[in-house]
């Protein structure tokens, strides 16, 4: 959805308007968030935002999980960490999404009118590992935005935030190209690994 909008006419005619009031709606969330984020991290306010530009490429997806006669033998979505810098999502009422939280898979149950925040691998002060599990009564449906998409930022280089960096906090990572990482990450799959390892110094 962004940097370059979708033609109107790319957008099914049935949600045309509910994914266009969504997405410009979100996308002020999510600057907020970047923004509240850069501050809790001792940076100037727009630094994620503006300077680093991690609001500049949103993808939005609309996942339908149709339920699933053995859901013991299925999985929704497997296990895994989301790849840009923050995730909002939007969960019905079903429920099925868990994280992982020390070591066990623990449910996030539906809120009404709360989103989800997750912290991405290109954020990493941990990216969340995630999945959906399903059941054998009814569908589910939630929308994802996730912010910094590699395959619209591609001349950005990424790495450790430098205004962090001192003698005791060296960086941990290597730089990358947005789109590398993007690249590398889906190929490699959703297998439960993020790809950030292979960048450790
Ligand atoms: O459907 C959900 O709740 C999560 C979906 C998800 O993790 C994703 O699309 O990356
Ligand atoms: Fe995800």
């Amino acid at each position: 959805m962004a940097p370059e909008p979708l033609e109107p006419e790319q957008i099914p005619a049935c949600i045309r308007e509910n994914v266009q009031d969504f997405s410009e709606e979100i996308s002020k969330v999510g600057g907020l968030m970047l923004e509240l984020l850069s501050e809790a991290l001792g940076l100037a306010v727009n630094h994620l935002k503006e300077e680093m530009g991690c609001a500049e490429g949103m993808g939005l997806a609309c996942n339908y999980y149709p339920h699933c006669p053995q859901p013991k033998l299925a999985l929704g979505i497997t296990h895994h960490t989301d790849i840009g810098f923050i995730t909002i999502l939007s969960q019905d009422h079903v429920g099925g999404l868990q994280v992982v939280h020390r070591g066990h898979w623990v449910n996030v149950p539906p809120v009404l009118e709360a989103l989800v925040v997750n912290i991405g691998d290109m954020l990493q002060f941990k990216s969340v590992e995630h999945r959906v599990i399903v059941n054998n009564l009814e569908p589910r449906v939630s929308t994802i935005c996730s912010f910094g998409n590699g395959f619209t930022l591609k001349s950005r280089m990424y790495g450790p935030i430098k205004e962090l960096l001192s003698e005791e906090n060296p960086p941990i990572y290597r730089e990358i190209f947005i789109e590398e990482f993007f690249f590398k990450s889906y190929k490699k799959g959703f297998d439960g690994n993020s790809y950030l390892p292979q960048l450790k110094l």
